[in-house]
């Protein structure tokens, strides 16, 4: 009977749709793990997770089937079996499966059974589920392989306990959110340990999918609830992990590393950073360009990007107007000379002038207003993305949550751009971001220590500078009263009568969500950015933009 095992965690990340580099990197990081008798690695780990409509391309199942086989047949050499996460279709239904590769083999292939259909997920839309599956027999011992969601309710686990699982191992795709890695192990987990008696180690992947990033911090919870494992979040890594049946028969895992995991709000800075790094170079930019205007917004996208990337690959650019203070422009410059970046500064009187040259016929007896504001913006857009044109850095747009709430960013305006990174932090998450980095430094960040940018970019009043002496006070809330109403409307889906409960003013919140609703437009038509909350504009929350419901 087999009394050790020594099994490899393999927290990696994954190439959306590169079967064959995603299949190569596997077989690279088995080398790594020479002396383990199984290499683990993370939720469809062949194709990238989340897949979306991918897996409904033919071809696609075809290949990952040949990669699959590749794969088996070099455990032919006596090395690391393989628990590789891939789709395979059977009765002309899709599965999300994981196999078992041993001895030149497919030994094993068991297939998810809960489709997480919530949130950011689709599962049911392109998967069957899985019928409830016995574990796997590994060398004598018998592993339990329950996928990602398979771990949120007790069902699947404890079927595989009374099937005779002795280890519970799961690999996941399950993305980052804020305080997610402390819910998967002190409630998901813990749970399963506590109502099977088994052990688990719960392996997850690392990088950025687009809107999502994962964050890894997998670990080992042995079956008294302790953690014998717990790996870094963000990096790629690998861990052999140490098995021993113990004389009462049950297995225990030795105890290894403890990584201490990012605190909040670093944890959602180095999300941001790990996204925005993911999109550039998957999508194979060479940089990043952005307007730096001396506020909050830019600054912290500049700082981010400058930690994704380095800075030698963010570009900033000033496009000052007859409404921009000279505290902006020596902001914008502090802030560019902070951060080592490049800045130009492009004025673009001339383009105004052009324009209202333009339209002086149609725009007559009209008096200036919003549409003067707007061609402002529109004026950096377009000069922007001449820019990202001319030299193929791809431009990074500045909106942050609490703007993109109420609609207030000009679309085809500011609003350009490929990806944004504060589209999910709320306008004083911003704030919060900025003083944390000011004063700390991402433990992933190519940024160098020290702060990024000026303190008075932190502390003056926001602004627009499209008008002069504008505020964004003098149209919206202040932000500490905005973002609390913002929260309850779209995260918590709360109506006006329970905001006003909570001692907010009806008539302000009855024109928050009117200003919400209306502006779902906009949100369609935005760049997608990194995920933080329970509730992004995009994946999460999909709501209908002809839509005539109000709470007020
Ligand atoms: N449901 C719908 N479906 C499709 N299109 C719709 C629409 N509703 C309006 N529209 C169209 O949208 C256009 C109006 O939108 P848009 O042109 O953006 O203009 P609008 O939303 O009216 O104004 C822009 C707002 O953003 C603020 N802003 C601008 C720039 C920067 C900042 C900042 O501080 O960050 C703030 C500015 O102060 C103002 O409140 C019109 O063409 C209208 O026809
Ligand atoms: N003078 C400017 N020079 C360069 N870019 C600008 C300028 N004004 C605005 N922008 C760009 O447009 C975005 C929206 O800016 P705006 O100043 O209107 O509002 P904001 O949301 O308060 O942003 P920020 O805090 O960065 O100023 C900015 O983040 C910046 O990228
Ligand atoms: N891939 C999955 O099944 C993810 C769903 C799961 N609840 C998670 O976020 O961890």
């Amino acid at each position: 009977m087999t009394e050790r095992l020594t099994i490899a965690l393999a927290q990696l990340s994954q190439t959306m749709g590169d079967l064959a580099g995603n299949a190569d990197a596997m077989l690279a990081w088995r080398e790594k793990a020479a002396g383990a008798d199984l290499i683990v690695f993370p939720e469809l780990q062949l194709i990238g997770y989340p897949p979306e409509d991918l897996v409904l391309k033919p071809a696609l199942i075809e290949r990952a089937g040949e990669q699959l086989l590749r794969l088996a047949k070099a455990t032919a050499d006596g090395g690391p079996a393989m628990l590789v996460g891939t789709v395979i279709a059977a009765q002309g239904l899709l599965f999300n499966c994981v196999a078992l590769l041993d001895g030149g083999e497919i030994k094993a292939v068991r297939q998810k059974r809960e489709l997480p259909n919530y949130g950011t997920f689709d599962e049911k839309r392109l998967f069957a589920p899985g019928p409830l599956a016995d574990p796997v027999d590994f060398r004598g011992v018998k592993l339990g392989l329950p996928i990602c969601e398979d771990v949120w309710y007790p069902f699947v686990c404890a079927h595989l306990r009374e099937r005779g699982a002795e280890i519970l191992i799961t690999p996941n795709g399950s993305p980052y959110e804020i305080g997610k890695d402390e819910r998967r192990m002190s409630q998901v987990c813990a749970a399963r340990v506590r109502e099977t008696g088994l052990p688990i180690a719960y392996l997850n992947r690392v990088g950025g999918q687009d809107e999502l990033v994962f964050d890894g911090a997998s670990f080992v919870m042995n079956a008294d609830g302790s953690v014998a494992w717990q790996m870094a979040d963000w990096d790629e890594a690998l861990v052999l992990t140490q098995w021993e049946r113990a004389d009462e028969g049950g297995w225990h895992c030795v105890e290894g590393e403890r990584h201490t995991l990012d605190p909040h709000p670093e944890d959602s800075y180095n999300a941001m950073v790990v996204g925005l790094r993911d999109y550039v170079n998957r999508n194979r930019f060479p940089g990043v360009v952005l307007g730096l205007s001396g506020g909050i917004d830019s600054a912290l996208s500049a700082a981010i990007a400058v930690d994704a990337l380095g800075a030698d690959r963010v570009w900033c650019v000033m496009m000052p107007s007859r409404f921009t203070g000279s505290e902006s422009l020596e902001d914008a410059a502090e802030c560019a000379r902070m951060l080592g970046v490049k800045l130009d500064t492009i004025v673009i009187a001339p383009a105004m002038e052009a324009l209202d040259g333009m339209l002086a016929d149609v725009f007559t007896g009209r008096s200036p207003d919003l549409t003067e504001e707007n061609i402002q913006s529109r004026i950096r857009g377009v000069t922007l993305m001449a820019i990202s044109n001319k030299y193929g850095h791809m431009l990074l747009t500045t909106g942050n949550k609490s703007e993109m709430s109420v609609g207030y960013a000009t679309i085809y305006g500011d609003m350009a751009g490929g990806y944004s990174v504060l589209k999910d932090a709320y306008k004083t998450t911003v704030f919060d971001l900025s003083r944390w980095r000011n004063e700390h430094v991402s433990s992933i960040g190519l940024g160098t220590a020290g702060p990024v940018m000026p303190e008075r970019v932190i502390t003056k009043p926001p602004t627009a500078e499209l008008r002069e002496n504008q505020k964004d006070e003098d149209s919206l809330p202040p932000y500490e009263v905005l973002d609390p109403i913002l929260y309850g409307l779209v995260e918590q889906e709360l109506s006006v009568d329970a905001l006003v409960a909570r001692g907010f003013e009806r008539e302000t919140v009855a024109r928050i969500e009117q200003l919400l609703y209306i502006a779902e437009y906009k949100r369609r038509q935005a760049p997608p950015g990194v995920k933080l909350g329970s509730r992004n504009f995009g994946r999460d929350r999909r709501y209908p933009i002809t839509n005539a419901f109000r709470t007020s």
